[in-house]
């Protein structure tokens, strides 16, 4: 198991030291993500301090810390979306930020804070990913028709986007980060607001896609769907990796809530310190 604590830096790396990639006779499968080094700062705030993390191709990956612990930035960094200040993302051994349109290619991504053509219907809208993407106009077509029947969204696929509640609009941007069957899917809190069925319909999408040898990672605080759901997980908190490995490495025979709980710390008992709130 890759768990250890790390002690925060104060200013990024200078120069990221990548270890010699081993001989041909140790070759090992290349990962479907590797983020060596992954540093950004917002002003003074160190968001992420130089996260290491290996996905391995084919794994259902879940991404768990506390709010504020640097999920967003480092997926955000890790799918193209924002920059890093420092390290290295490799997608399928493609160096992200070197050419950054073949590892885009090779992505599917459901971003945090969704900010979606939501002028367009929901039809429109998953036709214009798949487009985006450079894919046959027919497949387009029936694949978007698949996709809005498999979320349930069928109904609705001709209303705008911006009508759509929060929910639907999370599911009709799953389906336009997965019409072009990326190799990697990254998914910030994809159940966020979707309702008990259609995420379980999301869910068994998702686990026939790894079935298939795609490779998943998601972000969520539900720990219960991350150790159920996910192979691997890896627990951040304070812009650092804190735990890493396969879900049963991390947990040691524990729930992972309990596990994530003894790794980040700050449970507090009932109302302590807001006793003001007992009514009688
Ligand atoms: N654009 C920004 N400008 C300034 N600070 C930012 C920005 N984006 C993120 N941060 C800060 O970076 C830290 C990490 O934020 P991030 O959104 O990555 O956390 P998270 O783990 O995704 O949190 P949550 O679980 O609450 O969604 C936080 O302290 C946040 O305030």
């Amino acid at each position: 198991m890759e768990a250890r604590r790390v002690a925060p830096h104060p200013e990024p790396p200078v120069a990221l030291t990548v270890p010699p990639p081993p001989g041909p006779a140790a070759a090992a499968p290349v990962p479907a993500l590797a983020l060596r080094g992954l540093w950004k700062s917002f002003g003074p705030k160190v968001a992420v301090g130089g996260i290491d993390l290996t996905v391995p191709a084919g794994s259902f990956y879940g991404l768990v810390g506390p709010n504020g612990a640097g999920k967003t930035t480092t997926l955000s960094m890790a799918t193209g979306l924002l920059r890093p200040d420092a390290g290295e993302v490799r997608v399928h051994g493609v160096d992200l930020w070197a050419d950054p349109t073949a590892g885009k290619r090779i992505i599917g991504v459901l971003p945090d804070g969704l900010r979606l053509f939501d002028r367009l219907t929901g039809l429109q809208l998953v036709t214009y990913a798949g487009l985006l993407r450079g894919m046959d106009r027919d497949m387009v077509a029936s694949r978007a028709r698949e996709l809005l029947a498999a979320l349930d969204l069928e109904a609705s696929q001709d209303q705008l986007v911006v009508d759509y509640s929060a929910g639907m609009t999370k599911k009709v941007a799953f389906a336009a980060a997965i019409i072009h069957a990326p190799r990697l899917m990254v998914l910030d809190e994809p159940f966020e607001s979707v309702d008990p069925v259609s995420a379980s319909n999301i869910r068994a999408i998702l686990r026939e896609y790894v079935g298939g040898g795609g490779t998943v990672i998601v972000s969520s605080h539900v720990m219960d769907l991350v150790q159920r759901m996910c192979d691997h997980v890896a627990v951040v908190a304070d812009g650092h990796v804190l735990a890493a490995g396969t879900v049963d490495e991390v947990r040691g025979g524990r729930t992972l809530e309990d596990t994530f709980v003894d790794l980040v710390g700050g449970r507090r008992t009932g109302m302590q310190g807001l006793e003001w709130l007992r009514t009688c």
